[in-house]
C-alpha cells in the first residue's frame, strides 16, 4: 500500500529498543491526500509490489513512521512538504489507523519534483558541484564535445550502424562547435574511434552468446520516485552507463553506480526487474598496457543491491527538499574533500562573489549588496519558474489524455501507420490524425511519442518532421505512435540562470552600473541624418549609433520598429562594426533581418549576414542566411568568424556556440516580451545595446508570477529616461482606429504618420465598397452586441455572429485572406474555426501580436458580467485593438463591457 499526503507538523525522529536492538524512527504527522475520481485513476506500478498497490486516501491526518535509514529523509521534511511511502503497512494504535515502512518501502520526498539523473550525479560528488553547474551551464570545451560524440557513436552502435560510417557522420554533425574548439575533423575522428573502439569490441562479445537484447538512448521518467533522465543503453533490462574517462579499478566509481542505479529505479517501475548495472569506460580501451598498471577492460559490472537503490532515493530527497525550500547547498552536505576538486578555485569565487556559506572558502570581494540581493531574487523566481516546468511534467500523468488534449498540451487518437528504418539506425514513424483538433505542438518540436501513455506506456523523444493531417516524425527506436505529448524542457530555465550568472559575476562593471542605476547612460555626439521623414526614429537612429552604454526604443504598434532597428543596424554595419540582432521568437528575428537585407543590400556581401538557429525555427526565405553546423570545423568556424551581423533568438544567444561570440552591440527587437535575464542572454555578448520595444503590449511569458515578468525593457525606461526614445508615428491604422490605444496607453500622442495612412479605409481595396456594406460596418470602428450564450469560455453566439460578418464583408468584395480574428481563449479561438472559413486567420492575442491585417474583428467572449478573465491584462487588449489597417468590429456584450471602466471607454469610443 502506498501513503501520499502532506507533512502536517513537526517530525519526530528518535531512538527505540526493539527485539532487533536500537533502531532510530521518526514520526511524521501526514494528511493524507484525496486522490480523484477512483474508477480512472491509474496507479504508478512499483518495485516489489504485485499487482496494482492501493493508495490510501481521504482528509484525515495521521501518523507514518518512517524506520532506520529513512529517518535521514525525515530530518528535511518540514510541514507543507509532500511525501509519499511505498508499501507501507498499516496498523491500528489507540483507534487510529498509522502507518510504517516496511523492508520493501521508499519514502520520496516531493515526488512531483522531477530530479535528472545527471543532478543526482553531481550532488553525490558534492551538493555545491551540483549547484555551480547549475548556475554557469556547460560551456564549450573539447572533453564535452567529445563525450557527446562517443556518446552519439555508441547508439548509433547499438542502433546497427557501421562504425566509421558513425564516427564521420557525427564529427561531420559537430563541424562548427570543432571549429569554434579549433580541432580539426582528422584529430577528433581519431579520438573518438579510440574511444568507440572499447564499445565495440564489448558489444562483439555480446553478440557472441546472441543473449542480449539490445535498445540505445531511453528517455524515462518514474513519477513514484520523481526521477526523470537518459539511459546510454540498457541491455537485457538493465542500465549501460559510458564514461570517456578511465578507471583502472575492478569496480565502477561510485558516483558512477549512483547514475546506472538511478536508472535501475526508473526500469523497475517500467515493469523490469534490475540486479546488475554496467560501466564501460571507453577511455581504458585506449590505454598502453605497457604503461598503465591495474584492470584495463572497459566494462565493469557490478550487482545493483537495495541498498544502494534506498541510498539513492535518499540523496534524491535530499536534494529535492532543498531545492524546494530554496536553499543553496554549502558543500557540507556531503563528505567530498574539496583539497581533491577541481572546481575548488570557480566554488571559492563564487562564494565570495555571493557571500555564501561553503565549504571551500571563499576568496575575493564580495558583491555589492544590491547585486546581491538582485541575485537572490532573480535566483528564486528561475527556481519558481522551474518548478513549473515540473509541474508540467507532472501533468503527463496526472492529466488523463483528454484532458492533455484539451489543454493544447497532447495530440491523441492518432491512427499508428507505419514504422521505417532510416539510413543511420534512426527511425521514421508516421500516424495519421483523426481529429483536426488545434495545438502547440509544431513542426520541428520534440515531443513524447508513446503508443498511449507518454510516461507508462512505450514512449519516445521524436522530432516532428511534418504536421498536416498526417505527422510524421523521427526518433532513435520504433515506437508504434498514437498519442504525442509536449515535451516540457529546462533548457530555457537553465539558459536564464546562466545568463544572470554571467550578468553579474562576470558582467562588466560599467555595464552594471547601468543596469542598476549606479550611473546614467552615455552617448557620442552625431550629427548625421539617418531618417529624414520621421523626427523620432531618427532620434532613435542617432541614439543607437551613438549609445556607448545603451538606447531604449519605444515603438508602439506599427511605428516602424524593425524598419528602425534595421536602419541603425546600418549605420553601425557602415562604421566597421560587428552587430548582433537577436529578438525573443524566430518570427521576430526573421522579420527583422529581412528588413535588415534591404537595408544592407550594397553595404556588406550577403555571406557576412549569419542567421544561427535550426532549420525547423529559420522562415523558409531565411534558410540561405542560416550558419550550417555541419561540415568541415575550419570552414564553418570561417562562416561564423567573417559574420559582421549575425541574427538569432535570446535563447540561442545562451547556446554554447553564440556564448563564444563577441559583438560590438546588439539590437533586441521585442525587448518588452522578454524577462531581464532573458534579455541578459542577448545583450551579455556585447559591448553596448539598444532595446527595442512596446511595454504597453504583451509582457514576458513565463509561469509562475515573480520578477520575472517585468521586462529589462520596461525597468531600464524608467530607470533611464533619457536613454529613450518613443517613436511617435504610426504607418497602419486609420485615424479613428488609433484614437483609443493613443489615448488609452500612449498619453495621446500616437498619431498617423501621414494623411494617408490616416485616411485609409476599406474603399482603397481593389474591388471593395463600402458603400455595399450595411450602415453599421462602414465606419471603420464598428460594435456588434451580442448577448453571448453564457458560457465562460467560449461564445457559441458570438462565433455564430462572426461568420456572418466575415460573410457580409466577402460579399462586399474582400478577400478572406484580409481577415482576422482575435478571441482571448483557445477554445474559443477553435469554436470560431469551425465557424468560419479556413483561409481566416483566427488566433489568441499572444499570436497576433506583431503582425496586421486589413481588418480585425474581436471575439469578447464576455456575457452578462465580466467575472473570470477575458483580456485579463489591458496590454492584451490594446494588442487586438492596434492590429487593424482599415476595419475593426468590436464584438460583445455591451452590458458586461460596460462594468469595467476601461471597456466602457472603449464602448463610446466604438459607437462613437
Ligand atoms: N520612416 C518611414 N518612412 C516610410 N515608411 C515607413 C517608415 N518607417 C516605417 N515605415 C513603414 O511602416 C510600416 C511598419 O513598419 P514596421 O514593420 O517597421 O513597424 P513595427 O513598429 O515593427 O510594427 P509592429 O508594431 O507590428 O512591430 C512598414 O511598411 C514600413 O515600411
Amino acid at each position: 500500500m502506498h501513503v501520499r499526503g502532506t507533512v502536517a507538523g513537526d517530525v519526530e525522529v528518535k531512538s527505540v529498543s526493539t527485539s532487533y536492538g536500537e533502531s532510530d524512527l521518526a514520526e511524521v504527522p501526514l494528511r493524507l491526500e484525496r486522490d480523484g475520481d477512483e474508477s480512472t485513476r491509474q496507479e504508478p506500478v512499483s518495485r516489489d509490489t504485485a499487482g496494482q498497490p492501493d493508495i490510501v486516501d481521504g482528509h484525515e491526518t495521521t501518523t507514518v513512521t518512517l524506520w532506520n535509514k529513512w529517518t535521514e529523509s525525515a530530518e528535511y521534511l518540514e510541514p507543507g512538504l509532500e511525501l509519499l511511502v511505498t508499501n507501507a503497512e498499516e496498523k491500528e494504535y489507540r483507534g487510529e489507523t498509522q502507518y510504517s515502512t516496511t523492508g520493501d518501502s521508499y519514502v520520496v520526498v516531493e515526488p512531483t519534483f522531477l530530479v535528472n539523473v545527471t543532478s543526482i550525479r553531481n550532488w553525490v560528488e558534492c551538493p555545491r558541484l551540483y549547484f555551480l553547474n547549475k548556475l554557469s551551464g556547460v560551456p564549450l570545451n573539447y572533453p564535452v564535445v567529445k563525450g557527446t560524440l562517443v556518446h552519439e557513436v555508441f547508439g548509433d552502435l547499438l542502433r546497427g550502424r557501421e562504425l566509421e560510417e558513425s564516427i564521420d557522420a557525427r564529427v561531420d554533425e559537430r563541424g562548427l562547435e570543432l571549429g569554434l574548439l579549433g580541432e580539426t575533423a582528422e584529430s577528433v575522428t581519431e579520438d573518438v574511434r579510440e574511444n568507440a573502439k572499447a564499445i565495440e569490441g564489448w558489444l562483439e562479445q555480446g553478440r557472441l552468446t546472441e543473449e542480449d537484447s539490445w535498445r540505445s538512448e531511453q528517455l524515462l521518467i518514474s513519477e513514484t520516485f520523481g526521477i526523470r533522465g537518459r539511459a546510454d543503453a540498457i541491455r537485457r533490462g538493465a542500465p549501460v552507463e559510458l564514461k570517456t574517462g578511465k578507471n583502472l579499478k575492478k569496480v565502477p566509481r561510485f558516483k558512477d553506480k549512483v547514475q546506472a542505479a538511478c536508472y535501475a529505479l526508473l526500469l523497475e517501475e517500467h515493469g523490469g526487474d534490475v540486479d546488475t548495472g554496467t560501466l564501460l569506460y571507453t577511455k581504458n580501451s585506449a590505454l598502453d598496457r605497457n604503461e598503465e598498471t591495474g584492470d584495463l577492460t572497459p566494462a565493469k559490472d557490478f550487482s545493483m543491491g537495495d541498498g544502494l537503490l534506498k541510498f539513492v532515493v535518499r540523496l534524491r530527497n535530499e536534494l529535492a527538499a532543498m531545492e524546494i525550500k530554496g536553499e543553496i547547498p554549502t558543500g557540507y552536505e556531503g563528505s567530498a574533500k574539496c583539497e581533491y576538486c577541481f572546481e575548488q578555485d570557480t566554488c571559492m569565487v563564487v562564494s565570495g562573489r555571493l557571500d555564501q556559506e561553503s565549504k571551500a572558502g571563499q576568496i575575493g570581494q564580495a558583491l555589492p549588496e544590491e547585486e546581491r540581493e538582485y541575485f537572490d531574487r532573480f535566483y528564486r523566481a528561475i527556481e519558481e519558474e522551474r518548478r513549473e516546468v515540473h509541474r508540467e511534467y507532472a501533468k503527463l500523468w496526472e492529466q488523463d489524455a483528454q484532458e492533455r488534449a484539451d489543454d493544447d498540451r497532447a495530440l491523441i487518437d492518432l491512427e499508428f501507420v507505419e514504422k521505417r528504418p532510416l539510413e543511420g539506425g534512426r527511425w521514421e514513424l508516421r500516424a495519421r490524425r483523426t481529429s483536426g483538433a488545434n495545438s502547440k505542438i509544431r513542426e520541428g518540436d520534440f515531443v513524447l511519442a508513446s503508443d498511449g501513455h507518454p510516461v507508462r506506456g512505450s514512449s519516445e523523444l521524436a522530432i516532428i518532421e511534418r504536421l498536416d493531417e498526417e505527422v510524421v516524425l523521427t526518433a532513435d527506436e520504433p515506437v508504434e505512435v498514437t498519442r504525442l505529448d509536449v515535451y516540457p524542457s529546462e533548457l530555457t530555465t537553465d539558459r536564464l540562470l546562466a545568463a544572470m550568472h554571467d550578468a553579474l559575476l562576470k558582467g562588466d562593471e560599467r555595464r552594471k552600473d547601468i543596469l542598476f542605476g549606479r550611473a546614467d547612460p552615455e552617448f557620442d555626439t552625431v550629427s548625421e541624418t539617418f531618417i529624414d521623414n520621421n523626427a523620432a526614429q531618427n532620434e532613435a537612429v542617432t541614439k543607437a549609433v551613438s549609445a556607448q552604454d545603451c538606447a531604449l526604443i519605444h515603438g508602439p504598434p506599427g511605428t516602424g520598429k524593425t524598419y528602425t532597428i534595421a536602419r541603425a543596424i546600418r549605420a553601425m554595419v557602415e562604421r566597421g562594426e560587428r552587430v548582433l540582432l537577436s529578438a525573443f521568437t524566430n518570427r521576430a528575428v526573421d522579420n527583422a533581418l529581412e528588413a535588415l537585407l534591404e537595408q544592407l543590400d550594397d553595404v556588406i556581401d550577403e555571406d557576412r549576414v549569419v542567421r544561427v538557429g535550426s532549420e525547423s525555427g529559420v522562415r523558409e526565405d531565411m534558410q540561405s542566411y542560416r550558419l550550417e553546423r555541419s561540415g568541415d570545423p575550419e570552414d564553418r568556424l570561417a562562416e561564423l568568424q567573417n559574420a559582421q551581423v549575425v541574427a538569432a533568438t535570446t535563447a540561442t544567444c545562451g547556446s554554447r556556440v553564440m556564448k563564444e561570440q563577441a559583438f560590438d552591440a546588439a539590437l533586441v527587437d521585442e525587448a518588452a516580451q522578454l524577462t531581464e535575464p532573458g534579455t541578459c542572454a542577448a545583450i551579455n555578448l556585447a559591448e553596448r545595446f539598444v532595446l527595442v520595444g512596446d511595454h504597453e503590449q504583451l509582457p514576458p511569458v513565463v509561469r509562475a508570477e515573480n520578477d520575472l515578468t517585468e521586462s529589462l525593457f520596461e525597468r531600464l525606461v524608467d530607470l533611464h529616461p533619457d536613454a529613450g526614445v518613443m517613436l511617435d508615428r504610426q504607418y497602419r491604422m486609420n485615424q479613428r482606429i488609433q484614437a483609443f490605444a493613443s489615448r488609452e496607453f500612449y498619453d495621446g500622442e500616437l498619431r498617423p504618420a501621414e494623411p494617408e495612412i490616416a485616411a485609409r479605409t476599406l474603399d482603397d481595396l481593389e474591388g471593395v465598397s463600402r458603400a455595399e456594406l450595411p450602415d453599421e460596418l462602414r465606419d471603420p470602428v464598428a460594435f456588434v452586441d451580442v448577448e453571448g450564450d453564457g458560457s465562460q469560455y467560449t461564445d457559441g453566439e458570438e462565433a455564430a455572429r462572426i461568420a456572418d460578418l466575415v460573410e457580409t464583408y466577402e460579399a462586399a468584395g474582400i478577400n478572406r485572406t484580409d481577415i482576422g480574428v482575435i478571441a482571448p481563449f483557445r477554445a474559443q479561438v477553435s469554436e470560431i474555426t469551425s465557424h468560419v472559413p479556413d483561409d481566416v486567420s483566427v488566433d489568441t492575442v499572444d499570436r497576433f501580436q506583431g503582425s496586421s491585417q486589413e481588418i480585425i474583428i474581436v471575439s469578447f467572449t464576455a456575457t452578462g458580467s465580466l467575472e473570470g478573465p477575458i483580456f485579463e491584462d489591458y496590454r492584451r487588449i490594446n494588442v487586438a485593438l492596434t492590429r487593424p489597417k482599415r476595419a475593426l468590429v468590436l464584438v460583445g456584450d455591451s452590458g458586461a463591457l460596460a462594468t469595467d471602466p476601461v471597456y466602457e471607454r472603449m464602448l463610446e469610443w466604438a459607437n462613437g
